[in-house]
């Protein structure tokens, strides 16, 4: 068992991550007391059925009474919401985090409301899956996978190390980057890929009365990785779409610009091209695989292990 980093933690929101944190936490004995927090009492219900912390509440403001690490974990258009109301019963020097997908609006949301004496230091563990809720949370989700923290400038080094070795524990790599560095790359490499996969699911349920339904019928698993990504939480995405815009639109811009490439290539019988494109990619996957990333991805991504 690892020792106790903290003697009160409180996880704001008890879906997939944070319930997936509030295992991880038990699990390994992080904590003395871990106070659940979450807005909806049928979840709140739910995450005491799991056992998963100490004790609940369904204020946000009476959860974070007296807690060392405050883990927010609630979609990021709700960020504001929750900071304004834990604001005032924040203890001092306690640390808050959060898992957010966009780091700039969450950082804008929540910052102005911390008290002086309270280390806000926002996170993004790289890892879930599309399933959401207490239920779909499991141990060991962040292990081996990376948690990125996009600290503000005056952030204090011992808070810092603190949270640091708090995701260590949970098996993460940590890496620190500008909020706005990490919105553009998470565009391209998380963003893009789950509207496009909504885009091309919703296109298929638009053909389906055309075809009658051969699009269910006949799906290849090509496009059932797609039906998985595009099976993710609707609030979730809907909230990353509208707090990271700018960095969406100017991937979906470029994204349309290759993709009339492609599509002229296709057009003119231009192998050569299709050749070069495709070969180019196919070495982008083995570099991420000798780059010792987990992309094997068996049936329908990762599992909880006890499912
Ligand atoms: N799902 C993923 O793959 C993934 C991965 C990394 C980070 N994230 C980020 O983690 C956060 C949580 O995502 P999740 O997948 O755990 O979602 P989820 O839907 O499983 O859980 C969300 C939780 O937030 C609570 N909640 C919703 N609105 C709230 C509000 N206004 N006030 C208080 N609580 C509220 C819900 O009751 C629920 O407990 C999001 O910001 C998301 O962007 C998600
Ligand atoms: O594996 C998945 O299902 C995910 O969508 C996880 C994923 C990702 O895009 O990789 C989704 C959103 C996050 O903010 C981080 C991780």
């Amino acid at each position: 068992m690892t020792a106790v980093l903290f003697d009160r933690i409180a996880l704001i929101g008890i879906g997939l991550i944070g319930s997936s944190i509030a295992r991880d936490i038990r699990k390994l004995g992080l904590a003395k007391h871990v106070v659940i927090s979450t807005r909806s009492a049928e979840t709140l219900k739910r995450a005491e059925e799991l056992d998963l912390g100490s004790s609940y509440t369904g204020s946000a403001a009476e959860a974070v009474e007296g807690a060392d690490l405050v883990v927010v974990s609630v979609p990021v258009g709700a960020s504001e919401a929750v900071a304004q109301e834990i604001a005032s019963r924040l203890k001092p020097g306690a640390i808050v985090t959060d898992v957010g997908s966009t780091k700039a609006s969450v950082i804008a949301q929540m910052a102005p409301h911390m008290p002086d004496g309270v280390h806000f230091i926002p996170g993004h563990p790289l890892a879930g899956t599309e399933k959401s809720g207490p239920d779909a949370g499991f141990a060991g989700l962040f292990k081996g996978r990376w948690c990125i923290f996009t600290p503000l400038p005056d952030t204090d080094p011992e808070a810092l190390a603190r949270l640091r070795n708090f995701w260590e524990a949970l098996g993460s790599r940590v890496d620190e980057m500008d909020a706005v560095h990490h919105d553009k790359v998470l565009a391209i490499v998380s963003h893009l890929p789950h509207i496009i996969a909504y885009n091309i699911v919703g296109t298929a349920d638009d053909l389906e009365t055309v075809t009658e339904s051969e699009v269910i019928k006949y799906s290849a698993s090509g496009f059932r990785d797609f039906t998985r990504l595009a099976a993710s939480d609707p609030t979730m995405w809907r909230d990353v779409c509208l707090h990271n815009k700018d960095a969406i639109l100017e991937m979906l811009a470029r994204f349309s610009e290759d993709l009339a490439y492609l599509q002229r290539a296709i057009r003119w019988g231009e192998g050569d091209k299709l050749m070069e494109l495709f070969t180019r990619t196919r070495a982008v996957r083995r570099s991420i695989i000798e780059a010792g990333q987990d992309v094997d991805v068996p049936d329908f991504g990762r599992q909880r292990p006890d499912a």
